[in-house]
């Protein structure tokens, strides 16, 4: 998307053509950082400590970090010792383990003296359709906001809650719960994004906020706990929201939080939809509360917060006393019965084993 007038992607192989570079989310919206990676360590610390985050720009960040074990050591044992450690860097977004068994499938039969330059161009290959997915998510949106849209005052915004980032930011371009919101803009559908601030690390009010301001959505930065007030009072049109898992029985693993607004959207009768690249869906898990591995992120999170000060330094203050303890689960499992349908690259699915089997015969 652009930033001012030039167009970034979230992630570019560098011009040697071995690093990558990416835009190190951290110090958004404060400061807009590039950060150069060139080696599997850097990776591994970008993805683990969220230089780089969402679920699809995490696959496509630990490609290119097999990329750069192959540039390196291209036997397979490296091959499997790179899965090993990138794969623990982050439990619950499938896209990285989806991304690295892609990886290693596509490397393994082939000659070592070849891997290196067929794993970036691999990796190269997972950015761009990551574009392509988000684009179709965009268009099958689009189609959801025009019928609400249809359906209210002429110019009347259709208002759409969000939580967490599911931007172009947590992918490569677009972004899944975004791409619809950035389509419909285009399209000069008039719509009102209420952006979830997303504690702990506020992705919501630090990075979707930033993505909106940047491409002139209107929008109102809400604290988590006010959605449900605002859908009791008919002021919530629809909700779209990411996932960094999706079972093959269509429950949603997603930012934490992402619960609560669905139990408030059922209670309030305000379609539930979310934003589903077909690369985010475990096929090999069905019940997600029971199957579905939670991030528990450092308690720090929690108890420190980043913000500018007044002189204008980016810095953490404490929001609690030294003593108390925190906990910080990173996400939670949304039951497929709370969903009004996953929109998919190829359609809005029912979010069950029959509709994704329906999408995607091939892989159910
Ligand atoms: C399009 S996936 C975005 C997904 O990833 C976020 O998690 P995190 O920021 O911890 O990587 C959040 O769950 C978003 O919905």
């Amino acid at each position: 998307m652009n930033v001012g007038d030039r167009h970034y992607r979230t992630i570019w192989l560098s011009d040697d053509g071995r690093s990558v570079e990416i835009i190190d989310q951290r110090w958004l919206p404060h400061d807009f950082r590039i950060e150069k990676i060139g080696s599997v360590a850097g990776i591994a610390t970008a993805i683990r400590d969220m230089w780089v985050r969402g679920a699809p720009l995490i696959g496509v960040t630990a490609a290119y970090g097999v990329a750069m074990q192959m540039a390196d050591d291209p036997s397979d044992a490296a091959l499997d010792t790179v899965w090993e450690t990138l794969h623990e860097t982050r439990p619950t977004a499938i896209n990285l383990r989806w991304a690295l068994d892609e990886m290693r499938r596509f490397l393994r039969p082939l000659p070592t003296e070849q891997r290196a330059a067929a794993a970036y161009r691999r990796a190269g290959e997972i950015a761009d359709e990551d574009v392509e997915l988000n684009r179709a998510i965009g268009e099958n949106g689009l189609a959801i906001i025009k019928a609400i849209a249809a359906r209210k005052q002429k110019g009347e915004p259709v208002n759409i809650l969000t939580h967490c980032n599911a931007g172009w930011l947590a992918t490569v371009d677009y972004g899944t719960a975004t791409a619809p919101i950035y389509l419909a803009t285009e399209a000069g559908i008039p719509v009102h994004v209420y952006v979830d601030e997303t504690r702990p690390r506020n992705q919501g009010a630090q990075l979707t906020a930033w993505e909106m301001a940047g491409h002139g959505v209107p929008h109102t930065l809400i604290v988590d706990n006010a959605g449900g007030h605002l859908m009791q009072r008919g002021e919530i049109d629809m909700v779209i929201v990411g996932t960094d898992r999706t079972t093959a029985d269509g429950d949603v693993c997603n930012k934490i939080g992402t619960y609560l607004k669905a139990l408030a959207a059922a209670d309030n009768d305000v379609p539930f939809y979310v934003a589903l690249p077909s690369p985010t869906i475990d096929w090999t898990v069905h019940d997600g509360l029971a199957e579905i591995p939670i991030e528990q992120r450092s308690a720090d999170e929690v108890s420190l917060v980043w913000g500018k000060t007044a002189a204008g330094e980016i810095a953490q203050v404490r929001i609690s006393p030294e003593t108390t303890p925190a906990a910080n689960p990173a996400f939670d499992v949304t039951p497929a019965r709370l969903v009004t349908g996953l929109i998919t690259e190829r359609g809005v699915a029912k979010a069950s084993r029959e509709g994704l089997k329906a999408m995607f015969p091939e892989r159910a």
